[in-house]
Parts: structure tokens; C-alpha cells; sequence
């Protein structure tokens, strides 16, 4: 009946993940206590957990990706402990759970922090910025994200069930092939994500289908704003490489289940294969994530510089190259594994070529701030500390294409800073500058500047500090995942690593901080505009937060920049656009499916890791259900009256103008 579940699964014998998992278990069941007797319930039912809209579903992303980054950064910091403590001594974390500790930290910080921060970014922004009401399959949306929500919930399922995966953020066999991994963590691995990347995927087709298809009257591709072009270049790339690791985990899923043998010793496997396809989605999923932050810090950089972004079209040419080069690098991943100096030049060479772009694009930054009246609003400090830690990340990347000089540093702990120089420098600080750009948009009032500057010199103090000396220990030779050493030389840079991830900490709870501060001076820190920020595309046109239909009439757009150029022209003609013909908006109905189908998904997922087949029909034919029920009902839009839209519409418009005045006095 329960497979191979007992009550054996549960680490009793472990205090740590037990207290922890007790802890967040508690402070869950206290929320959902509050929103059940509090009555949200259903008002959180009705207007978030069945929303299609795609402004409740980006912001669901985005606050899932934030929750998880709590997740994956207690587990960064039992590392960083546990390493300043295990010189010659086993620390406090014995291996076993310290293997799971990387692979899940990894895995989540990849699959349910940076995808789901700049999915929920794209999904909240371009709607907005293209001019139009939704994404092109707001159903699907919402079926997406539900899927997201539950490869998280599996993996953090597995802390207190089971075990999560020993085999690091991949899975290389023959590591993760039964004889090795017999146990449930692996297969927690690929179904959590097997469920998320079906979601990733369903999101990549909607939103390459929205910008291709669904723009504001006027608004060719070479108007779109930067944003629009970074977010399709990822899209493309995501449906482009899902599919590939999709078959990849399948495949090891059928070695693992069946007893297929795609990536064994024997019978005719070839555990090589594995590094190629999965590094063959696995480079471009880089790509995925640092496309979307290129896109954030170009509006971010040309709005506070109050200039165009300099160089759009090579910024559009950059960012198509980068798309098209991140096919074929592949192999720089695997330099070590023997394919040959020919082989090895070759792919080293192709690497390399992509800092020529990534440069084109440095340098626009650059330029669009020289000049600039610089405003230093806590979004512009986020770009600003990107362009610097982005370009060092960069440059040992480059550094790493060198094949001779990957052979000693592969898998070292130089590696692990360059990615992390990457990563927290360039995607997760976009995601910080977007959160602050945006937020305002999303709740109609602004984030607190002080705590919110505070988090920024934290971070990136911190990051520093935590990730400089790994470089230095990938030279002095420490390889990574060490669960403890007996090299006297590394022990001071670890513990001043360590220094480092309690100041990302205090930079955490700044912002956590920041979050409450606002929300209970929400009153002050208002904006009645719409435009906080000066802005210059059109998101900024609306009101914050924008009406359901984003805008009453869709914009005509009539260059790039379009709302500078509808600002400048109601500047010459001193005021804005007479009142349109409003007309009935038919938007599409707030459906339950993406979160029934998610809760299906999830008894599938867990019935699949502990073979309980019964239970894995009875969620497949739920979906199953889900979706016929979903197919055969007969109204799928709400009308929302012309009255209501032009009541809505214009006291946005009035409150519009008595900004454009204000900015008039004030210039
Ligand atoms: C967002 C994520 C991200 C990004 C953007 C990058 C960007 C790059 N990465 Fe990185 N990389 C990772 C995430 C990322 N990487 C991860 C997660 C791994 C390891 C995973 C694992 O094994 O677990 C990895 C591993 C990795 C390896 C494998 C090493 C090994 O396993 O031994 C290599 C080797 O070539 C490499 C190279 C590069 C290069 C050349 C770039 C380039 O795109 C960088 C280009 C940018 C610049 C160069 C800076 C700006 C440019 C200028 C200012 C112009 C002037 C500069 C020059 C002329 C040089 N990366
Ligand atoms: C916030 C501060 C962070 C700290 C202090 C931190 C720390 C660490 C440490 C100590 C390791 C193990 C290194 C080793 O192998 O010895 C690690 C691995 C890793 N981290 Fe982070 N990390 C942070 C944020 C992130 C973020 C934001 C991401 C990605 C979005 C990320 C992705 C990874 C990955 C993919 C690995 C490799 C896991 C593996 O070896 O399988 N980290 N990190
Ligand atoms: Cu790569």
C-alpha cells in the first residue's frame, strides 16, 4: 500500500532537519491558521490561488523564488559552518547529510530561486510593457506556476520524508544509477523536477507566443523595450533546451525504474552521454537566467541615468548572439573528460567568443550612464554593483574556457566562486533591482530606501567577502563539496568565508525587514502616479497597481521609449490624451485547474519516489480529469462593463496629470 514508504523514512535520529523541518512546519500551519480564521480564505482562493491574471501569477512566482532563497540559503550557511569548522575535525554535519546539503542547496537555488525570480519578473512586466491585457494562454499561466510550486514542495518534502539526492545539483551517473544511490533521493531529484520543467516549459511557449504575437498597436519588435528582448531570447532558449533535459531525466528514470541501461557501464550504456545532454541544456539554462537580468539593468540603467538606453540595436544584436551562441559551448563543462585537444580548442574557442557580446554589452551600460543625470535610487545601486561583479564573474569564466587551464581548475572551488560571481552578481541582483523597480507597480507603493540601501551594501560586502577567498582556495587546490580537510593553509580563507555569509545574512534580514517597514508605512510611501520613477516604457502608464485589464484603451505606440514619447507630447500640448471611447473588456476567468492539477501532480510525484503505484493512477487520472472538466466548461471570460472601465480609467488619468504638474514645477 506504501510502497517503500516506512516509518524509517523519517530521520529521527537527525535533530537538524527535524527542528528545522519543525519549525517551518509550525510557522506554516500559524499562517494558515490566521488566513483561515482570519476569513482570507476565501478571498486568497478567489483572488490568488485560481488567478489567471498574469500580475497574481508573476507575483506568486516571485514570492515563491524569495521564500525558497530563506530555503537555500540556511543550507548555504550549514555549509560555510561546517566548512570554517571541519579542519582536521568532522564538523557537525556527518557526509551523508552534508552531500544532500549541496544537492539540495543547488537544486533549489537554480530550479526554485533564479527560475521562478525572473519567470515572475517576465510574467508581471511584459504584459505591461508590450500593452496588452495578458499573456497569450493565461490558463496555462496559471497551470505553470502551480507545477513550480510543486517540484518546490516535493524537495523540501523530502527533508523530513526521506532523503533528498547525495549526487550534487546534477545527477551524473553512475552516482545517481541504483547500484550507487539506492535510495529515494534521486528519484525526489527527477520528479521534482520532471513536474517544475513541464511548467518552465508550458511558461517558455506562452510567453515566446505573447511578445510574437500580442503587442500594443504600433509596437514593432524594434520598439519593444530591452526587457521584451532579453525575456523572448530566454523563452526561446527555454524552449529549446527543456525538452532536452526533460528526455535527459527520463532516460535516467528508466535506468532507475526499468532497469534500462542509457547510462550504464553495460549493456551497451554510456555514462558520457549523460554530460552531454544534460550540460547540452545545462549551459543554455545559464543563459535563460542571466538573459532576463541583462534586460532588468537595461531599463534599470537607462531610467536612473534619465537617458535612452545607449546602443539599442547592438543591445538587441548582443542579446540574439548570446541566444544563438548558447548552443554551442556545451562542452566547456566537460573539458577533462577526454574528447581531445582538437575537440577541446574548438569548444574553448566558441567560449570564449560569447564575452565579445556580454562586452557589447558592458559597454552600452556604460555608456548610456556617462552623461547621465544619475539618480541613486536602490535599483540603480543593484545595476551599478552588477556591472562591477558581473564583469570580474565574467572575466574567470573566460578564464575557465582556457582547456589547459580547466584541467586544474575543474571542479575546483574556483569554479564555485566564478558561478556564484555570476549568479548572485548578476541574477540575483537583477532580480533584487527588479523587485525595487517594480514593487511599486505591483502595490502601489514604493519599498523602504533605507533598509532597502542597507540590504544592498550587505550583499555586496558579503559577497565579497564570502566568495574572493574561494578563488584563492580553488588555486591553493581545495576541490569542491569537501565535507571537512586537513590543509592548514585553507582553514583562515574558509573561516573568512564563512565572515562573508553571515554579512549576505544581516543583508537577508535587511530585507525581510524592508518588506514589513513598508508595508506598514505603506501610507507614506504611496504612489498615486503611477510613474514613480520617471519611467519610459509603458508600464508606467498605468495605474499602480494597474486595473485587471492593465489598460482601458490598448496604447498606440509611436516609437521606442513609448511612454517618454506619450509624456513629452502631453508636455508640448500641456495635457494628456482626450477621453477615449471606452468599450466592454472581456477578460478570462479565474480557473481552479493549475492548482488542482498541481495537487494531482503532487500525489503523483510522491507515489512515483516510493512506489505506490496505486496512487500514481489515481493523480495521473485526476489531472487527467482536471483537464477534460477545464475543456468542457462554457464560460471562460468576464465582461467587465465599459462604465467600470472608464471609471477606472479616469481617475487614473486625472491622478496622471497632477503628476505630470508636479514634475513640471519641479523642473
Ligand atoms: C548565470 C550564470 C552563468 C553565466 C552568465 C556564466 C557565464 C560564463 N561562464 Fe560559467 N558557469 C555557470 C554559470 C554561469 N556562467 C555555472 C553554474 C557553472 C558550473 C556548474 C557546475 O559545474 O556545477 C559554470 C561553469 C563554467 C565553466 C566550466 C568550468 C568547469 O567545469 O571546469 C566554464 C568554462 O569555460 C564557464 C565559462 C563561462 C564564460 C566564458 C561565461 C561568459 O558568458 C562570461 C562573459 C562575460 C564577460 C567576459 C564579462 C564582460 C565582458 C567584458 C567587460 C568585455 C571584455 C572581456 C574580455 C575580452 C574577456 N563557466
Ligand atoms: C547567497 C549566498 C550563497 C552562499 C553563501 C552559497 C554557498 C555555497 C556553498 C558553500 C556551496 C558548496 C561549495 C562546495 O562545493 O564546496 C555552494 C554550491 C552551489 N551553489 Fe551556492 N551559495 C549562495 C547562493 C547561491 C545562489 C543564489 C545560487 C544559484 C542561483 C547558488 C547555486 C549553487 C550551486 C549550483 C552549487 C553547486 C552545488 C553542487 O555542488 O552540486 N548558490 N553554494
Ligand atoms: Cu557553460
Amino acid at each position: 500500500m506504501l510502497g517503500r514508504l516506512t516509518l524509517a523514512a523519517i530521520p529521527l535520529d537527525q535533530p537538524i532537519p527535524l527542528i528545522a523541518a519543525a519549525l517551518v512546519g509550525l510557522v506554516l500551519l500559524a499562517v494558515m491558521a490566521w488566513i483561515v480564521f482570519a476569513g482570507h480564505l476565501p478571498y486568497l482562493w478567489r483572488e490568488w490561488i485560481t488567478s489567471v491574471d498574469h500580475k497574481r501569477v508573476g507575483i506568486m512566482y516571485t514570492l515563491l523564488a524569495l521564500v525558497m532563497l530563506l530555503r537555500g540559503f540556511s543550507d548555504a550557511i550549514l555549509m560555510r559552518s561546517q566548512q570554517a569548522l571541519a579542519y582536521q575535525a568532522p564538523g557537525y554535519l556527518p557526509p551523508e547529510h552534508y552531500d544532500q546539503i549541496f544537492s539540495a542547496h543547488g537544486t533549489l537555488m537554480i530550479f526554485f530561486v533564479a527560475m521562478p525570480f525572473m519567470i515572475g519578473l517576465m510574467n508581471f512586466v511584459l504584459p505591461l510593457q508590450l500593452g496588452v491585457r495578458d499573456v497569450a494562454f493565461p490558463t496555462l499561466n496559471s497551470v505553470s506556476f502551480w507545477l513550480t510550486a510543486t517540484g518546490a514542495l516535493l524537495v523540501n518534502i523530502s527533508l523530513v520524508v526521506g532523503e533528498f539526492a547525495r549526487t550534487g545539483w546534477l545527477p551524473y551517473p553512475p552516482l545517481s544509477e541504483t547500484a550507487y544511490s539506492p535510495g529515494v533521493g534521486v528519484d525526489y531529484y527527477l520528479w521534482s523536477l520532471q513536474i517544475s520543467g513541464v511548467g518552465t516549459l508550458m511558461s517558455g511557449i506562452n510567453l515566446v507566443t505573447t511578445i510574437l504575437k500580442m503587442r500594443a498597436p504600433g509596437m514593432t519588435y524594434l520598439r519593444m523595450p530591452m526587457f521584451c528582448w532579453t525575456a523572448l531570447a530566454s523563452n526561446l532558449l527555454i524552449v529549446a533546451a527543456f525538452p532536452i533535459l526533460t528526455a535527459t531525466l527520463a532516460m535516467l528514470i528508466l535506468d532507475r525504474y526499468l532497469g534500462f541501461h542509457f547510462f550504464t557501464n553495460e549493456a551497451g550504456g554510456n555514462v558520457m552521454m549523460f554530460n552531454n545532454l544534460i550540460w547540452a541544456w545545462g549551459h543554455p539554462e545559464v543563459y535563460i537566467l542571466i538573459l532576463p537580468a541583462f534586460g532588468i539593468f537595461s531599463e534599470v540603467i537607462s531610467t536612473f541615468s534619465e537617458k535612452p538606453l545607449f546602443g539599442y540595436r547592438s543591445m538587441v544584436m548582443a542579446t540574439m548572439a548570446i541566444c544563438l551562441l548558447a548552443f554551442m559551448v556545451w562542452l566547456h563543462h566537460f573539458f577533462t573528460m577526454g574528447a581531445g585537444g582538437d575537440v577541446n580548442a574548438v569548444f574553448g574557442v566558441a567560449t570564449m567568443i560569447i564575452a565579445v557580446p556580454t562586452g557589447v554589452k558592458v559597454f552600452n551600460w556604460l555608456f548610456t550612464m556617462y552623461g547621465g543625470r544619475i539618480r541613486l535610487d536602490t535599483p540603480m545601486l543593484w545595476a551599478i554593483g552588477f556591472v562591477v561583479t558581473f564583469t570580474i564573474g565574467g572575466m574567470t569564466g573566460v578564464m575557465l574556457a582556457i582547456p589547459p587551464a580547466d584541467f586544474v581548475l575543474h571542479n575546483s572551488l574556483f569554479l564555485v566562486a566564478h558561478f556564484h560571481n555570476v549568479i548572485i552578481g548578476g541574477v540575483l541582483f537583477g532580480g533584487f533591482a527588479g523587485y525595487t523597480f517594480w514593487f511599486p507597480k505591483a502595490f502601489g507603493f514604493r519599498l523602504h530606501e533605507g533598509w532597502g540601501k542597507a540590504a544592498f551594501w550587505c550583499w555586496i560586502v558579503g559577497f565579497y567577502v564570502a566568495f574572493m577567498p574561494l578563488y584563492l582556495l580553488g588555486l591553493m587546490g581545495m576541490t569542491r563539496r569537501m565535507q571537512h580537510y586537513d590543509d592548514p593553509t585553507w582553514h583562515p580563507w574558509l573561516i573568512v568565508a564563512a565572515v562573508g555569509a553571515a554579512i549576505i545574512l544581516a543583508g537577508i534580514i535587511c530585507q525581510v525587514v524592508q518588506l514589513f517597514v513598508s508595508i506598514r508605512q505603506r501610507a507614506s510611501l504611496r504612489d498615486e502616479t503611477g510613474d514613480p520613477w520617471n519611467g519610459r516604457s509603458l508600464e508606467w502608464s498605468t495605474a499602480s497597481p494597474p486595473p485587471a485589464f492593465n489598460f482601458a484603451v490598448l496604447p498606440e505606440v509611436h516609437g521606442e521609449e513609448p511612454y517618454w514619447g506619450i509624456k513629452q507630447r502631453a508636455h508640448e500640448q500641456q495635457h494628456l490624451d482626450n477621453t477615449p471611447d471606452y468599450e466592454p473588456i472581456d477578460m478570462p476567468r479565474n480557473s481552479p485547474t493549475g492548482f488542482v492539477c498541481a495537487f494531482f501532480a503532487t500525489l503523483v510525484g510522491f507515489a512515483l519516489i516510493w512506489y505506490m503505484w496505486w496512487l500514481a493512477i489515481v493523480g495521473l487520472l485526476g489531472a487527467y480529469a482536471t483537464f477534460v472538466v477545464f475543456a468542457w466548461r462554457n464560460r471562460v471570460e468576464d465582461v467587465i462593463p465599459a462604465e467600470t472601465v472608464a471609471r477606472i480609467d479616469q481617475a487614473n488619468r486625472r491622478a496622471r496629470a497632477r503628476a505630470l504638474e508636479t514634475l513640471e514645477v519641479a523642473s
